[in-house]
């Protein structure tokens, strides 16, 4: 109660305003995202798209195995954003709403270079998420891969197949590792009602990929950059199709946004064979073993329920990594 000195009445006044900080506190109600392996190729492209939106703050965690804290430089210091060093093998508490759980090498090079924990990655890390996710009522959604159909004998392949693949193979960290992430997943939504969202997403090349990355895209690029020849594993006829990257994130964001669990095929179906161009030197090369002969998602489910499809061809999508990939390497901006 207040005073008023000169009629002697009495006034009631008001509380104390917060201060503006506070008031924003208290009026904003953002999204708080979670992505794991924020720090790689997709996962930075996925970061840079959420952090548009001035609703959603952003949390990064990454180990930097394959990532790297360049991919996001332009986001440190930024109120909305928060990148942790944490290993997704470890338990992790932070207060989120959404989780994209990206985290777990993706270039077979980097994949098989320690099996073991790539496998603790896919099971203990989806684990990891899985009981966050529960804790605090998060959605959650897992990248997996066009390689759960291993080697495929359905062709496309649509989400319905269960899959070729060798359970015992120098692949299998990463392809069975995938297997049970999705079996964790639907696991936890029977069992405890979590919310899940699975994509399996088939080869996907950009900008920011790591130049020695390993994968056909990022390795004929550089090649050609540096005027080597391109390495061709044996024998060359096996296919792909390949997603230019910003497709991919928008085909994720739709999934995690919609009401379907998945999983779902994010892809590119146009189907390339290894043999590009023959006024390049190309250098026929060993394969690994249970390289899959061909690979082409059937996107149907994704068209119908997320209305998503790829816009950009490979011949559109290529020189916007070349030009990426110029700079990195010292080479300056195209003439073309
Ligand atoms: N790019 C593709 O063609 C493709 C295809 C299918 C599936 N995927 C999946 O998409 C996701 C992202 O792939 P990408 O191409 O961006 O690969 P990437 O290697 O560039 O990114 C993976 C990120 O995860 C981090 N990471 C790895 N292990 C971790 C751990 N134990 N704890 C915390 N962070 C860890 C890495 O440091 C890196 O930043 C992966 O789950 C991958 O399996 C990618
Ligand atoms: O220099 C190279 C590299 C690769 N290749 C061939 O190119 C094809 C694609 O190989 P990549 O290493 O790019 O990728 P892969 O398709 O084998 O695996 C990828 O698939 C989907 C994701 O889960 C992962 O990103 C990764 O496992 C393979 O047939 C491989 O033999 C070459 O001919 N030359």
């Amino acid at each position: 109660m207040a005073t008023n000195s000169s009629n002697g009445t009495t006034t009631t006044k008001p509380p104390p305003m917060p201060s503006p900080l506070r008031n924003s506190k208290f009026f904003q109600s953002n999204m708080r995202i979670l992505v794991t392996g924020g720090a790689g190729f997709i996962g930075s492209h996925l970061v840079d798209k959420l952090m548009q939106n001035e609703k959603n703050e952003v949390i990064v965690a990454d180990n930097y195995f394959t990532g790297s804290k360049d991919n996001l430089k332009k986001w440190i210091g930024h109120p909305r954003f928060e990148l942790i060093r944490h290993d997704v093998t470890e338990p992790l508490l932070v207060e989120v709403d959404q989780i994209y759980h990206l985290a777990c090498p993706a270039s077979p090079i980097f994949y098989k270079y320690n099996p073991v924990k790539t496998i603790k990655t896919n099971v203990i890390g989806t684990l990891n998420m899985l009981g966050l996710a529960k804790r605090v009522g998060a959605r959650i959604l897992l990248t997996s891969t066009s390689e759960v159909y291993g080697d495929p004998l359905v062709h496309p392949q649509p989400e319905s197949y269960w899959g070729n693949v060798n359970p015992i193979g120098v692949r299998s960290c990463y392809d069975e590792g995938k297997r049970v992430a999705e079996t964790l997943m639907f696991d936890y939504h029977r069992q405890h009602g979590i919310e899940i969202r699975i994509a399996r997403i088939f080869n996907t090349y950009g900008p920011r990929m790591n130049i020695d990355d390993g994968r056909v895209v990022s390795n004929f690029i550089a090649q050609a950059l540096r005027g080597e020849a391109l390495t061709v594993q044996k024998p060359g006829t096996q296919t792909r199709s390949f997603c230019y990257v910003s497709d991919m994130v928008e085909g994720l964001m739709r999934l995690m946004e919609g009401d379907q669990t998945g999983p779902i095929n994010i892809g590119n179906p146009g189907e390339f064979t290894m043999l590009i161009k023959p006024d390049v030197e190309i250098k026929m090369v060993e394969n690994t073993p249970d390289d899959p002969k061909q690979r082409k998602p059937d996107i149907s489910k994704a068209k119908e329920v997320l209305g998503w499809e790829p816009k950009v061809k490979l011949r559109e999508g290529l020189p916007l990594m070349e030009e990426d990939f110029r700079l990195r390497l010292g080479l300056g901006v195209s003439r073309k």
